[in-house]
């Protein structure tokens, strides 16, 4: 990681460069231990002192480590150290149900980040938190209150007006003959859905929200060296990262308690209880049921006034850069695949009817195969949030101790020829056809969204969207790419892996055919 070598040579002078330098030179210049002293780990590639085997692990982790564990012999499990802590990646479908079903209970622990931990009021949310009680009563709330199939179907006109608006602002493009840069359009859209559900409203002119959020996205994942390498964590406070990680989480909390006070006046002036304007259709903001539940029923809600901001902070952070991504991706390979695009084309304009709604998604079934597809090769979190084992296991024969931080590689099991076949890394989504994998969390060739009791609890939540989102995107426009430009299909680095060049795309307005 050469983010990690700058950090640690601008920040720690010349004397630390001196130390580092010299104990990489000697430590190239051993060999490994004699495989009898530590018979049973799982195969590592030799690591440097202090560093590990952070060098290695490069811009793209997903990409690097299939090709790292290939040079070391281990297919299925492979231990790196990242710094002192040992870290072991699960890079099979086989290993991967070992550790999310075997040993789920026991690898269900998050382990501890330091900047998440800020940032997420001392991890009282549910991404992050520890494994115990209050993750188990935070995300029973979620499932039962915030993600059930109730609240998804009372969000249904909200969700669809803010597709209408996204079809409608394309189609002032389209008019206009000018392109439309979907990467852009896209996360704005999954933003403004997940803030009229959370909080009831959105924040259309102020871009200060949406730069927050972006920063916090940014932060989430930006390299903290003190946090592998506990004898430099002086670095991030001389950088000024632990200051600018503070003031993020101040200037959100601001935000958030602002989100409060508005929705603690509606309650104030709601006569109906929640769950009757729930059945009437009524989409309540998230925030309102956690505010109402926490004062109504306490014995349902044991979530105090930070629990419930670092909650809705967790469906901006779970709900908004994944779905947006997944479009992004469905779109930009069904440009590249005209064949795929022509025939969903042809299945929405004749099942879907003049208004796409939810109800008539169950005819779409070519839809439902192309997102599956895209999931496998572009799964949004490419390498699944981290866990932590809680106890010594024998995993696979391997031994791992307790403590070790788990990585699973979605994006590398969606690829694995052991499991996808000859050509794994073609879009095909007639594959399905032949196959009963689904992405739910039971078939661990497939886990873009994790599985056991981590598993994402927005699965259908997140679907509602992309799935109508993207039935309006391709009924009612023709697509092609602006005249040259050859579609690159590389991700960058960040919460979740995104385009890496931003998808532009010239829209042509379809006219709708008579029912
Ligand atoms: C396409 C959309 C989505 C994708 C690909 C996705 C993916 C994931 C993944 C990979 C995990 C980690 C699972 C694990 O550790 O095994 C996760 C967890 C989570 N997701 Fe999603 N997600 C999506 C949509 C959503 C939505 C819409 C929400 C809420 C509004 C949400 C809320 C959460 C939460 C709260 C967790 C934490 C679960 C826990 O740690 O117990 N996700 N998601």
């Amino acid at each position: 990681m050469a983010v990690v070598l700058l950090l640690v040579m601008a920040a720690s002078g010349f004397a630390a460069a001196l130390i580092i330098i010299s104990n990489i030179i000697i430590s190239s210049m051993k060999r490994r231990q004699p495989a009898g002293n530590k018979a049973r780990e799982p195969p590592s590639p030799p690591k440097l002192p202090i560093l590990g085997n952070l060098h290695q692990v490069g811009k793209y982790p997903h990409r690097t480590f299939p090709a790292l564990a290939k040079r070391c012999g281990a297919p299925d499990l492979m231990l790196l150290h990242f710094g002192s802590r040992p870290v072991l990646v699960v890079s099979t479908s086989k290993a991967a149900r070992e550790v999310m079903k075997t040993h789920d209970l026991i690898s269900s622990d998050r382990p501890e980040r330091k900047t998440a931990k800020k940032l997420l009021y001392g991890n009282k949310d549910i991404v992050n938190a520890r494994y115990g009680e209050h993750w188990r009563l935070s995300r029973r709330l979620c499932v039962l209150h915030l993600l059930s199939n109730k609240k998804i179907r009372s969000c249904r006109p909200l969700r669809e007006e803010e597709i209408g608006l996204l079809v409608n602002r394309i189609r002032t493009s389209a008019q206009a003959g000018q392109e439309v840069n979907l990467s852009a359009l896209l996360p704005c859209f999954t933003n403004d859905v997940i803030c009229r559900i959370a909080l009831g409203r959105k924040y259309d002119g102020n871009t200060v929200f949406r730069d927050l959020l972006a920063e916090i996205m940014e932060l989430f994942i930006a390299f903290s060296v003190g946090e592998f390498i506990p004898q430099l964590s002086w670095v991030s406070r001389l950088t000024g990262f632990d200051a600018r990680v503070d003031r993020v989480a101040r200037r959100f909390d601001e935000f958030l308690d602002e989100a409060v006070l508005e929705s603690e006046a509606r309650l104030e002036k709601r006569s109906n209880m929640i769950e009757r304007e729930e059945e009437e259709g009524q989409a309540v903001p998230l925030i309102d049921v956690l505010l109402q539940l926490q004062r109504d029923s306490p014995e349902e809600c044991h979530l105090d006034g930070d629990g419930i901001k670092a909650v809705i902070m967790d469906m901006f952070i779970g709900g908004t850069d994944t779905t947006s991504t997944l479009l992004e991706w469905t779109m930009s390979e069904l440009m590249k695949h005209p064949r795929v695009m022509k025939k969903l084309q042809e299945e929405v304009r004749r099942e879907a009817g003049v208004i796409i709604c939810e109800e008539n998604l169950h005819k779409l079934e070519y839809l439902k195969l192309v997102i599956k597809e895209t999931t496998r090769l572009h799964p949004p979190v490419p390498l699944l949030p981290p866990r932590q084992l809680m106890q010594d296991a024998t995993i696979m024969g391997y031994d791992v101790s307790a403590g070790t931080m788990i990585l699973t590689n979605a994006w590398g099991i969606g690829r694995d020829p052991a499991d996808w076949g000859e050509s794994p890394e073609e879009f095909l989504p007639e594959r399905f056809l032949q196959t009963k994998v689904d992405f739910i969390g039971q078939d661990f060739e497939l886990i873009p969204f994790g599985a056991g009791r981590r598993r994402c609890p927005g699965i259908s939540f997140g679907l509602a969207v992309v799935e109508v989102a993207l039935a309006n995107l391709v009924r009612d426009f023709d697509w092609r790419l602006p005249g040259g430009m050859r579609l690159e299909m590389t991700e960058c680095v960040g919460l979740t892996a995104r385009r890496d060049v931003p998808l532009l795309a010239i829209p042509t307005i379809v006219p709708a055919s008579p029912t």
